[in-house]
């Protein structure tokens, strides 16, 4: 399983996963050169590159873990605060029970004694909360109900008769257990027992008052004072006697009463008290209850001690959380500033190693020779007006459009610092053709191409030696334009014609590494001497080195003036024969025919000196001469036959095409089986249309043919993906400096012949404006092939045919890949279209309308509906729904919608000026009186292109 397992990621999923921003991810995919993994926009975008996702996992994360700390504290806090309110409850509950047995308690103290009823009713009915159980013991215990109350002003000076009750209670379980010469014993003063804080002597200091002790009353008694201090001084002392008192008891539960009001507790006490009065209550049981009494201190101990351990737990929880807030904020915020700087830094190594290696790529230049100006400025990435200007200093002219040859390529790389590296289109994957024995070459006709300026007369001059040349019985059917012709001269002598005349066609093949033509005839009008393109045309022949043999023609016309041509050509390096040169010249007319013979001797001539030569018995070699799709007969191909002979059948490769030679036809559409060197012939069978100038070879067979073509396709489609990326780079950078603001149409141009294709371009590429522009990514002659597509398709591009037509599969391709391709035979039509397609990209103007104004006269608060202004309506109109404005003083305070509008009671869509209405603006209550409500409305409006 190949396949990995990770889905597509919305990124709004991502941001919460990785704990961060939507944009911040988009800025790190960024960073990390995944800008391409994310698919669609905003939060709804999705990430399908696990490498990608991979990467932001790494990014972020330390994010991650801190959202994930950050929950965990949460959750921790959260469960704290639930513990808490647990335990309150238990609490709450314990509180409960606590009263509760004190009840009993009290219940079993009462039973004790009927006696005591009514002193501890009396110590009941206290208000003060500070009773205890010891209250109720201290009243159960009581054996000497009056008594009580007599001597508590003694044992405490304030409240005394409460105090005391509470400490008597506290000291009754001592007492019945205590004997009665203790208690005589601890006879003392009362006053005394009040500084004595021992319980010993509490218990005893009730007694001188009481007079006649039985020894348990007044023990109590006094212990009922003895209580106070101890609760006013130490408990431990206290809690010693009461050990030493109950010596032996159990404990069996706890009691605290301190918590609960005495109010709340005392009248269910009461009922129960008199409920149980007749219960006795046996000696063990009121033991328990003094034991309780005497847990009585360690308990709100033991309460305390819980509450500080509950607070401990929510401080940690807090304290964690504020450090992990505080770490956030500082500590964690220096350690991302760390992890952000290395990241940084990382981040601007990887830059800087992969600036150099571009650096060093960059400065080598991967070119086919011809290529045109602008390209190549583009590829060095400098300003196409350098490169001219750099040129034109060195006495070349050149246009922006204007193929180079390879010195002037070389010129221009070495002026900026460049290396130049020629290549084919796939020059890594070159069929091995091998040489040729000498023994087995054949002389071989010349393949010739005319060149000259237009109106010079070359079409007319191709003309006359077509239908002059034509051998008999050849002449067949009707001739055909195949693009190239092959000619018998009377005397059995052959020669074939390039019909594309111009050095476009020329250079548009050499461009693509294709070496056709041995002899260029140099056509030059008598009567309008050395122009332009006779110049260029001398210099395309000069650079591919290919020998000139010069036609001058017109020269039947009265104003022909020969010599004045053949000046002019010295003056450009051409030095005719006749003014001592080895270039040989014919004095022509195409009209007559008159020197058309001298020409062709002097064409056969150079030829000779040439010794061109092949072998016809080995596999051939040609070269793509044009291509087209015929109805019925699919794509078919005019091949030259440079090197071998060409048979029916034969599995080929042309290009980043291959195929097996279904049919061959010549120019007059005669069927030929075979066709030796130098022959034009129209091939069928091609499993793709093959590109003007493709190289053909024959190979053993047809899968590898098909292998290697596949092959080719490969390389080709990566080199059109690199030369377009660098393109992008290239346009990024320079959009950056223009701020960002330029829009581009993107094309790709393919005509008939390299001239069309110029004069399009340049005409398209003024349309460019500062705001939007056209960007040329690929122009050449030819058909529209599948690879035109590709790049379209890849690159957002429109592709502009002009005079040729897409390959079937290039067409589906288009389809599937919804590229939009233009076909025009009139350039004006394109260059309009390309106008409104522009236009397309101009940003709408937007303006902005005042659609009317009202003022807010009143203003009303309606529950659930928020703040509604009482309006007057004062100019133009205000509708549901629209955008507003408020105005209060002159200032814009909020921008917004009306989100109702009525009239008195009803719901209406429009009010008019002059009409009062009230207003309700979405999410905004903070509406006053005297504000205005301005609405208005965006208009868009579509722009012209001003060129
Ligand atoms: N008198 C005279 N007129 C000629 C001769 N050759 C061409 N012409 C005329 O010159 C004009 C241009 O000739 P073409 O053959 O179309 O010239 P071209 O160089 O092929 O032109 P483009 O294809 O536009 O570059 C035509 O009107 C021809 O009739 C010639 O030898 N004598």
């Amino acid at each position: 399983m190949a396949q990995s397992k990770f889905k597509k990621i919305r990124l709004f999923k991502l941001a919460r996963e990785l704990n961060v921003g939507i944009d911040t991810i988009e800025q790190q995919l960024k960073e990390l050169g995944y800008a391409h993994a994310l698919s669609g926009r905003g939060a709804n975008a999705v990430l399908e590159d696990e490498e990608a996702y991979e990467a932001l996992l790494e990014a972020f994360d330390y994010d991650r873990k801190v959202a994930a700390r950050l929950k965990e504290l949460r959750e921790a806090r959260a469960e704290a605060a639930r513990a808490a309110k647990v335990e309150v409850e238990e609490e709450v509950e314990e509180g409960e029970e606590e009263v509760e047995a004190v009840e009993s308690a009290e219940a079993l103290v009462e039973d004790e004694g009927e006696e005591s009823e009514a002193a501890t009713e009396a110590a009941v009915e206290e208000p003060a909360a500070r009773e205890t159980v010891a209250a109720k013991e201290g009243a159960h215990a009581s054996e000497l109900p009056e008594e009580v109350p007599a001597e508590m002003p003694v044992a405490t000076d304030e409240r005394p008769e409460v105090v005391e009750v509470s400490a008597t209670s506290a000291v009754a379980e001592a007492a019945p257990v205590a004997e009665s010469e203790r208690a005589v014993e601890a006879e003392a003063p009362a006053e005394e027992a009040d500084e004595m804080p021992e319980a010993s002597v509490t218990v005893e200091a009730p007694e001188p008052e009481t007079e006649e002790v039985v020894p348990e009353q007044p023990s109590e008694m006094e212990a009922g004072a003895a209580e106070e201090q101890e609760e006013k001084a130490e408990a431990d002392e206290v809690i010693r006697a009461q050990r030493y008192q109950l010596q032996g008891a159990k404990i069996i539960g706890k009691i605290d009463l301190s918590k609960i009001e005495g109010d709340e507790a005392r009248p269910g006490k009461r009922k129960r008290k008199r409920k149980r009065k007749a219960k006795p209550a046996p000696e063990e049981e009121v033991v328990k209850v003094a034991v309780e009494d005497e847990e009585e201190k360690p308990r709100p101990k033991r309460k305390r001690k819980r509450k500080r351990i509950r607070r401990v737990d929510e401080e940690e929880v807090e304290q964690s959380l504020q450090e992990t807030l505080r770490e956030l904020e500082q500590g964690v915020s220096r350690i991302r500033q760390r992890r952000r700087r290395e990241r940084r830094e990382r981040h601007a190594q990887e830059r800087a190693r992969e600036a150099q290696q571009e650096a060093q790529e960059a400065r080598k230049l991967r070119v086919t020779e011809y290529i045109s100006t602008g390209e190549l400025a583009e590829l060095m990435g400098v300003d196409v007006s350098e490169v001219i200007s750099t040129l034109f200093n060195a006495g070349m002219i050149v246009s922006i459009n204007q193929r180079l040859d390879a010195d002037t390529i070389q010129f221009v790389a070495d002026e900026f610092g460049y290396e130049v590296e020629f290549i084919t289109d796939y020059n890594e994957l070159e069929i091995e053709i091998p040489e040729d024995r000498p023994e087995d070459l054949q002389p071989r006709a010349p393949i010739v191409t005319v060149m000259g300026h237009v109106d010079h007369g070359k079409t007319s001059l191709l003309d006359y030696i077509r239908n002059t040349n034509v051998v008999a019985g050849e002449a067949g059917g009707i001739t055909q334009h195949i693009g190239a012709y092959h000619v018998e001269l009377p005397d059995g002598r052959h020669i074939t014609f390039l019909d594309t005349p111009g050095h476009e066609a020329f250079t548009a093949m050499r461009a693509r590494g294709a070496k056709v033509t041995d002899i260029v005839i140099l056509v030059v009008a008598a009567d309008d001497g050395v122009m332009p393109q006779t110049i260029e045309a001398i210099n395309h022949a000069k650079a591919a080195g290919v020998p000139i043999v010069v036609a001058i023609t017109k020269i039947d016309k009265p104003e022909a003036n020969p010599q004045r041509v053949m000046q002019q050509l010295a003056e450009n390096g051409v030095l005719v024969e006749q003014y001592g040169g080895q270039v040989q010249c014919a004095l022509v007319s195409a009209k007559t025919g008159e020197g058309i013979d001298d020409l062709l001797e002097k064409v056969l001539l150079e030829a000779e000196l040439h010794e061109l030569k092949a072998n016809p018995d080995r596999p051939a070699v040609g070269t793509i001469i044009e291509s087209r799709v015929e109805k019925g007969r699919g794509n078919v191909a005019t091949v030259l036959v440079q090197n071998g002979t060409l048979r029916v059948g034969d599995p080929f490769v042309a290009g980043v095409t291959s195929g097996r030679v279904r049919a061959m036809f010549d120019e007059r559409g005669n069927r030929v089986e075979v066709a030796g060197p130098t022959i034009p012939v129209l091939v069928l069978g091609f499993d793709e249309l093959p590109e003007v100038g493709d190289q053909f070879v024959v190979v053993p067979d047809e899968k590898e043919a098909r292998a290697i073509a596949q092959k080719r396709q490969q390389i080709r489609r990566e080199q059109m993906l690199r030369k377009q990326r660098r393109i992008s780079l290239d346009e990024i950078s320079r959009r950056m400096a223009q701020g960002d603001r330029l829009k581009e149409l993107n094309l790709i141009i393919k005509g008939d012949v390299a001239g069309s294709v110029e004069a399009l371009s340049d005409a398209l590429l003024k349309l460019s404006t500062d705001e939007v522009a056209v960007s040329i990514i690929h122009s050449g002659v030819g058909a529209i092939t599948e690879s035109d597509v590709m790049l379209a398709s890849a690159s957002n591009a429109i592709i502009v045919g002009f005079q040729v037509r897409p390959t079937s599969s290039a067409r589906q391709l288009a389809e599937r890949e919804h590229v939009d391709i233009r076909l025009y035979s009139v350039i004006y039509q394109a260059i309009e279209d390309v106008r409104d397609a522009l236009e397309g990209l101009l940003s709408p103007e937007k303006t902005e309308r005042v659609v009317g104004v009202a003022e807010v006269r009143e203003t009303f608060k309606i529950p659930k509906v928020g703040t509604v202004a009482g309006c007057r309506v004062i100019e133009g109109r205000i509708r549901r729904g629209d955008r507003v404005r408020i105005i209060r003083n002159g200032v814009v305070i909020y921008e917004g919608t009306i989100s109702s509008l009525k009239r008195f009671k009803d719901d209406v869509r429009e009010v008019q000026s002059g009409y009062e209405c009230g207003v309700g603006i979405e999410n905004f209550n903070d509406i006053k009186v005297g504000d205005q409500i301005e609405a208005f409305e965006i208009v868009e409006q579509r722009r012209k292109l001003e060129v």
